[in-house]
């Protein structure tokens, strides 16, 4: 039993927004759908809602057919539950208004009220309070009680924490997730923040241009992205010119590196793709030599500029804590070591000085 996509298409006019995505969300698992801005994520999630209709493809909810080009069953009668970028919750109820607003009036609806503000850590004491009297915080978790009062089957969550600060985002976020494991019920979030999107669902999708273009576990996908251009939308990334041998091993400016996943398709060309987080740096031999370039404090590390090769070279950025930046001064020569292994993609035409310098 699932919500089910097959092959959903959408255009606007003549603009096509989506293109054929098909994907199945399990009961009870969270899916998180990640996209840069203008990718189709927003309008994928109101056609499951109901607000937009598909051009093409079927909308499923427990085989039952929700949406097509010519069926569309109405918002209210899906069972789906919609919390909005802003929330949007009605300015004139209350919290007990907003809350209680799709659910019947009867004895139990005081008390499904009180249930769903525990669920989403909201205090009782703001029940007769007004939206404008709320924190930003505060208003997304009314509109995520809103919407699992009537105990739909299926949330969507719509950049629900991206009008938030960064303090408060976290702490938004976090008490949303607990209250959606706790409820059980199957989520959608749409984001287009990367580290929101690896660490909120049981499955991730990127979508770019209005396709689905790679699905999986978070950590498979961010471990072996099916693309150069998925593995740098997802986190930094740095990439260089390699040379694959036959024996799971490549070789490139930083030394004979073990190959995580080989999704080189066979090409010549290759280059690797590690992360940052990989590279360790030292003021010890043996590693790839490199000149501290510029030194930047930023919150508590130092951003090192370490330039390889000549002036005309490439460089990147590192972080060094604070209390450590004394062993780089600016003009050091420093050696850098890289731990784990790397992804190959095939090398793209494009001759690009950062790939010249770093060839092996
Ligand atoms: N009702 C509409 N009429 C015409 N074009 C639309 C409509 N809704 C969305 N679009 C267009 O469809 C494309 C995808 O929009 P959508 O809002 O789905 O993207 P998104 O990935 O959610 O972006 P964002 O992260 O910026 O919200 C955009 O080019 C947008 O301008």
């Amino acid at each position: 039993m699932s919500l089910q996509l097959t092959g959903v298409s959408k255009s606007f006019g003549s603009q096509p927004v989506l293109d054929r995505v098909s994907f199945d969300v399990e009961r009870g698992t969270r899916l998180a759908i990640v996209g840069a801005s203008g990718s189709g994520k927003s309008t994928l999630l109101r056609i499951i809602a109901g607000f937009e209709q598909p051009g093409a493809g079927e909308v499923r909810l427990d085989d039952r057919l929700l949406a097509s080009a010519t069926t569309t069953i109405s918002a209210h009668r899906r069972g789906i539950g919609y919390v909005a970028q802003d929330g949007a919750l009605f300015p004139h109820l209350s919290v007990r208004g907003n809350i209680g607003f799709g659910i019947p009036r009867s004895a139990a609806r005081e008390g499904r009220i009180r249930e769903v503000m525990e669920l989403t850590s909201l205090d009782a004491d703001f029940l007769d309070r007004y939206p404008h009297q709320l924190s930003g915080g505060q208003q997304q978790r009314v509109a995520l009680a809103r919407a699992l009062a009537p105990d739909p089957k299926v949330i969507l969550l719509d950049e629900p924490f991206s009008a938030l600060d960064t303090g408060l985002r976290a702490h938004t976020r976090a008490a949303m997730t607990r209250a959606l494991s706790q409820s059980g019920v199957t989520t959608i979030l749409v984001t287009h923040d990367q580290e929101e999107a690896l660490s909120f669902g049981d499955q991730l999708a990127v979508i770019a241009e209005g396709r689905l273009v790679q699905a999986g576990r978070p950590a498979e996908v961010f471990d072996a992205p099916a693309s150069a251009e998925i593995a740098e939308f997802l986190g930094a990334a740095l990439f260089v010119p390699a040379h694959a041998n036959a024996d799971a091993r490549a070789v490139c400016a930083f030394g004979d590196l073990p190959v995580r996943h080989d999704l080189s398709a066979g090409a010549r060309s290759v280059r690797a793709m590690l992360r940052p987080s990989q590279l360790s740096v030292g003021d010890n031999a043996g590693g790839t030599a490199a000149t501290v370039e510029s030194a930047r404090q930023s919150g508590s590390a130092v951003e090192l500029e370490l330039r390889f090769g000549s002036a005309a070279g490439f460089s990147l950025t590192h972080r060094v804590p604070l209390y450590e930046a004394h062993r780089f001064p600016v003009g050091r020569t420093v050696s850098v070591h890289v731990d784990g292994g790397v992804v190959l993609y095939p090398e793209t035409a494009a001759s690009d000085p950062v790939r010249s310098a770093l060839a092996p």
